[in-house]
């Protein structure tokens, strides 16, 4: 069965086509700057050169249109016909309190997403466009939704209510959702296997730091807690997020510098973070470069960073009365050798004993960075969001195959 999976930011698309007989890659690729005065559309075909176009893509609709022409070209082509995929499924960030777990696209469905639209203002409204796309261009192929919050909605109350009048909870929903729970979800179960444990049996931290960056407790197999609330915001420093900050600044700075909400909402959300703090760019990359160069702002930026993870680790411990396994994902996470060294090595009371040669390794596998005698493990584990979906979407299809076999049967 052929899946295509779909990630839509708001001037972005990203997609993979799997086939589920072996969970294969048989192409992947991505729309930037939709909407923009130059698109561009980078295809991957497995086995053929990558493909690169600049074009005018003015929105998703012409975006999903280009992909489709791409996967059936006959030179970078994959497929004879569209016919061929069965399924498309999509990540949806906010899921709100409505979906627990990924569901088939109904009209019922789109119209709780789009009633969670003002909680997730960056991510829900560009899904959409990408499920209204798909529906445009290729009308007769089932559709589902994988919610980055379905993993979270185990929290109990304890961890998912703010201590505010509880009314806001029942008029309006204001709780903690979190978020990057498709991501916590797979990396938490490769670990697990990685150590040759059952999920069940460990206390885990997974922390998913990258563009936007979350950490997780993970008690027996479910979330308990994590750092993401109402929306993407709260948390951890992220690259232009500002993450936990006391909301009196909110008022305090409207008024002080006679700012809307709406420039408010954008300053912590946009130019916050590392970008704020370092004065430079919102990519750690950028950020670990000039810092040794001697740069103090872009020091001061990663040090800043490296707290809050390191005070997020330390407070997930406590609830969870102990940690088993810390696991590191995500384009920072995966990749960046100085900060799992900076927040490792900054908690070694907990038992965490790195082993360095093993954390500058480099490997696209799930590996362990910890030495064979700390008390906690500590894994790299690369997270992969769409298989997830791919997964989801796959056994979402077998299921209502079923069940029409199981009506079909009965009459
Ligand atoms: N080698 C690296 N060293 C440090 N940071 C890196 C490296 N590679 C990628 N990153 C960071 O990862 C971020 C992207 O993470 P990613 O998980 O791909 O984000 P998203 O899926 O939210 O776009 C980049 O902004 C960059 O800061
Ligand atoms: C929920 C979220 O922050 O997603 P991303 O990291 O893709 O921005
Ligand atoms: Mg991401």
């Amino acid at each position: 069965m052929i899946i295509l999976v779909m990630n839509a930011g708001s001037s972005s698309l990203k997609y993979q086509l799997y086939d589920m007989h072996d969970e294969s890659v048989i192409a992947k690729g991505r729309v930037e700057r939709i909407g923009l005065d130059s698109s561009i559309i980078t295809h991957e075909p497995a086995g053929k050169p990558e493909v690169r176009h600049v074009s005018e893509i003015l929105d998703h609709i012409t975006g999903v249109k280009r992909v489709i022409e791409l996967l059936t070209h006959p030179e970078y082509g994959v497929l004879k016909s569209m016919d061929e995929i069965k399924a498309v499924g999509h990540r949806v960030v906010h899921g709100g309190e409505s979906f627990k777990h990924s569901t088939l696209v109904d009209a019922n469905v789109k119209l709780e997403i789009r009633k969670l639209f003002d909680l997730a203002p960056l991510h829900n409204p560009p899904a959409m466009m990408g499920i209204n796309a798909v529906e445009t261009n290729m009308p007769d192929v089932p559709q589902t939704v994988v919610f980055d919050t379905a993993f979270h909605q185990t929290m109990p109350q304890e961890t998912f209510l703010y201590p505010i009048p509880m009314v806001l909870y029942k008029r309006h929903k204001i709780r903690r959702y979190g978020f990057h729970g498709t991501s916590h979800d797979y990396v938490s179960r490769q670990a697990a296997e990685k150590l040759g444990k059952p999920l069940e049996s460990l206390k885990m931290i997974t922390c998913h730091i990258g563009n936007g960056a979350s950490c997780t407790a993970i008690l027996h197999g479910k979330s308990y807690d994590t750092s993401m609330g109402l929306t993407p915001l709260e948390g951890l420093m992220m690259g232009t997020r500002s993450g936990d900050l006391d909301p009196a600044i909110v008022p305090f700075t409207m008024n002080k510098e006679d700012l809307t909400l709406n420039e408010v909402n954008s300053m912590l959300n946009k130019h916050s973070g590392l970008q704020a703090i370092s004065g430079l760019s919102s990519d750690m990359r950028e950020i670990t470069e000039s810092m040794e160069e001697g740069n103090k702002q872009a020091k001061l930026a990663f040090d800043m960073y490296m707290h809050r993870v390191k005070k997020y680790i330390g407070a997930y411990a406590a609830a969870m009365n102990g940690v088993d396994a810390l696991v590191f994902t995500a384009g920072v996470g995966e990749n960046s050798v100085i900060t799992r060294q900076t927040v490792c090595e900054g908690i070694t009371f907990l038992g965490i004993e790195l082993d360095r040669a093993r954390n500058e390794e480099r490997s696209k596998d799930a590996r362990l960075i910890s030495t064979d005698e700390s008390r906690v493990a500590v894994l790299v584990v690369p997270t992969n969001e769409e298989l997830l979906i791919a997964r989801d979407t796959y056994h979402i299809l077998m299921q209502q195959a079923e069940d029409r076999n199981i009506v079909e049967v009965e009459a």
